[in-house]
């Protein structure tokens, strides 16, 4: 079923997976994974260093298969399509896709270029809507001023904001952040937390999924969260009821409290 409350949102689950494990050697990377995402939705994943996040999201980016279980995305399942027709409808930002991109490219270019599946725009051309759009998005994203910089010449707080910017330039129905925080100072967490504030509210954005370490990012408004140790799913579902301080003390191996005020957590060593 359609979502009523969300009359633009696509019949069934744009992510669902299935008792999914992806194993390397003798590694579970992940193990026994289900989860659902549906189109009104937006999750935070959460889980210290090595849990497995990255990994989820490549599987959920079609850049990586299961070793076992089912991906279906967007309502095609992974290994009986072809990647690259499902990649352009989602977006994803993550350090290693950034550091694909030139620092010598036009950031302009970085964003109008994702709707042609290339990094940098050598040998394409663009049409007005592209073009339209894309100073649209990086003026969201408070980059238009940037346009014709460098992209290595930008703060990492304006490269994170011009690849989410890129993300969205192709109209994707799901976007996946990982890690967009990173490395940002106290000033640049607070814009990117406001800025993904309002994408999240936004009636025909696309289901969003938002990979951090850190409970202070999580943009008020995200309805669901996903918590993974060891690969494995400790919590998964509404936001209300998976972030407590007994299902992150147990996620992050430690006694954690957590502390909600204005839709905004902060986490700390329980004494
Ligand atoms: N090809 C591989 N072979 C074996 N182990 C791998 C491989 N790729 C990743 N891993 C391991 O899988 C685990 C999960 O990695 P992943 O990058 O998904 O974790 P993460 O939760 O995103 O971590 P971080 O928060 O540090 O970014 C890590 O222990 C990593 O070393």
């Amino acid at each position: 079923m359609g979502d009523v409350s969300n009359p633009g949102a696509p019949e069934g689950a744009v992510v669902r997976m299935t008792g999914v494990d992806v194993v390397r050697g003798q590694d579970h990377l992940l193990r026994g994974v289900d989860w659902s995402v549906e189109a009104d939705h937006r999750w935070v994943v959460l889980g210290p260093n090595g849990a497995g996040k990255t990994t989820l999201l490549q599987l959920a980016a079609a850049l990586m298969h299961p070793t076992r279980g089912e991906v279906r995305l967007l309502g095609e399942t992974l290994g009986a399509v072809d990647v690259f027709e499902l990649r352009p409808r989602i977006g994803l930002t993550s350090a290693s896709l950034a550091q694909r991109i030139s620092g010598a490219e036009r950031t302009g270019d970085v964003v109008v270029s994702a709707g042609y599946a290339v990094v940098g725009r050598w040998r394409e051309r663009y049409d007005v809507h592209d073009l339209t759009r894309a100073g649209l998005l990086m003026q969201q994203w408070g980059v238009a001023q940037y346009a014709h910089r460098p992209f290595g010449t930008l703060s990492e707080g304006e490269r994170k904001r011009t690849q989410i910017a890129r993300a969205l330039m192709p109209d994707p129905e799901l976007l996946l952040l990982d890690e967009p925080g990173a490395g940002l100072d106290l000033a640049g967490r607070e814009d990117l937390v406001g800025r993904l504030t309002d994408l999240a509210k936004y009636h025909y954005a696309p289901a969003q999924v938002l990979v951090t370490h850190h409970v202070e990012e999580i943009p008020p408004g995200y309805t669901h969260a996903l918590l993974l140790r060891d690969g494995e799913v400790v919590a998964a579902g509404a936001a209300d009821d998976v972030l407590t301080a007994a299902t992150l003390s147990d996620t992050f191996g430690l006694p954690l409290s957590l502390a909600r005020t204005d839709g905004r957590f902060t986490a700390r060593r329980a004494t």
